[in-house]
């Protein structure tokens, strides 16, 4: 058989192969629906984190020839579409499209959504807090700059439950109408994006002028509208502005993520699986010594592990703070339900901030 009739004959084969892989995925989406008439009959919510997450690292960990992240993305578009025979889902996130954030609901809930663009994060929290949108995904912690304060500040008076947590590597580029680095005159920006480029911008761009502007994905815009202008944004941005990359990876540290919560209007049930929830909250107590050790004395006495502690000035000018804790377990888990209904009774201010699943790889 020679290499022209060999090569027809594995291509029929991954016709056929085509064709099983869209019956199967029409079998499961006929499956879905009927969940989603169960769920419309009692009325329980459509979008379950701690059910996705399961078989995201399942199905990842059947795969002989691709890695983790490749096979949750092929199936995390699966269950997006799936999800949307249910109901559609609508998402408010720090806009316009091509940020970050667009990024990390993209992460969470696949591109079957109905994604909302705000223009400052307190947007997102009032969108959804009114009921305009199903969730809200908000930043919350990078990995080189710190917390993001107006989120942790916003969260003491929400409404609304942590249901779901994404993280995602912030990977900056270069990019120009042209692809070609020669061009570029100015840079363009948002502040962040411009400090954590420093070093290459120095190297590859010396004599280019920084303007800082509202959005990476603000500066793609304008970069696609001229030769000279380079900006520093995301994979995405390049895709939507339509511009070519003339440096990859340009970020000072490899490193680089941020964390974002996913914000919704029902708490998520507890993952079939031990040690993949996650569990926050919120406490301030009077000004005393050991204060904060008495506070957080029951999540040792009950061997509940505290992964994060952040504190924010309570801003009533007496020197106070509230303490944001992030702890394993959930809290329908005996241990995590004792530890916090103790820190509540002995802490003169609590919030329950939610339950819910690990953010993946
Ligand atoms: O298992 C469910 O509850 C479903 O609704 C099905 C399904 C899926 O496609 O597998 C879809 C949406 C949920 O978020 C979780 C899983």
């Amino acid at each position: 058989m020679d290499k022209e009739t060999q090569l027809a004959e594995l291509r029929r084969e991954i016709d056929g192969i085509d064709a099983k892989i869209v019956e199967l995925v029409d079998q499961r989406a006929d499956v879905v629906r009927r969940v989603g008439e169960l769920k419309g009959a009692t009325g329980t919510a459509v979008f379950r984190p701690e059910r996705e997450n399961l078989i995201l690292e399942r199905a990842a960990s059947l795969s002989r020839n691709f890695d983790g992240p490749a096979v949750k993305a092929i199936f995390r578009e699966i269950i997006s579409s799936c999800r949307a025979l249910e109901r559609t889902t609508t998402v408010a996130y720090l806009g316009p499209a091509g940020t970050f954030s667009e990024m990390a609901v993209l992460r969470q809930f696949g591109s079957s959504v109905e994604a909302r663009p705000c223009s400052t994060i307190a947007d997102v929290f009032r969108m959804t807090e009114n009921s305009r949108t199903d969730f809200g995904v908000v930043p919350v912690e990078n990995s080189t700059q710190g917390t993001v304060a107006v989120t942790l500040d916003l969260l003491l008076d929400t409404s609304l439950t942590i249901v779901g947590e994404v993280s995602i590597p912030i990977i900056h580029n270069l990019l120009t109408r042209s692809g070609d680095l020669s061009k570029v005159k100015t840079v363009m920006a948002h502040p962040q994006a411009l400090a954590q480029c420093r070093e290459w911008l120095s190297t590859h761009l010396p004599g280019a002028r920084q303007v800082s502007c509202s959005s990476n994905a603000e500066g793609a815009r304008i970069a696609s509208e001229d030769d000279s202008v380079g900006a520093i944004a995301s994979h995405r941005a390049a895709e939507l502005y339509q511009l070519g990359i003339a440096g990859e990876g340009i970020q000072d540290w490899a490193g680089n993520r941020t964390r974002f919560l996913v914000l919704g209007h029902h708490p998520t049930h507890r993952s079939p699986e031990p040690g993949k929830d996650k569990t926050t909250f919120e406490f301030s107590m009077v000004n005393k010594a050991g204060a904060l050790f008495e506070g957080l004395e029951p999540l040792a006495r009950h061997g509940v592990s505290m992964t994060h502690l952040e504190s924010r000035p309570a801003r009533n000018g007496a020197w106070e703070y509230n303490f944001f804790v992030d702890v394993e377990g959930h809290i329908e888990d005996e241990a995590v339900k004792k530890a916090l209904t103790e820190i509540k009774a002995e802490t003169a201010v609590f919030k329950f901030l939610g339950s819910y699943p690990k953010a993946l790889d």
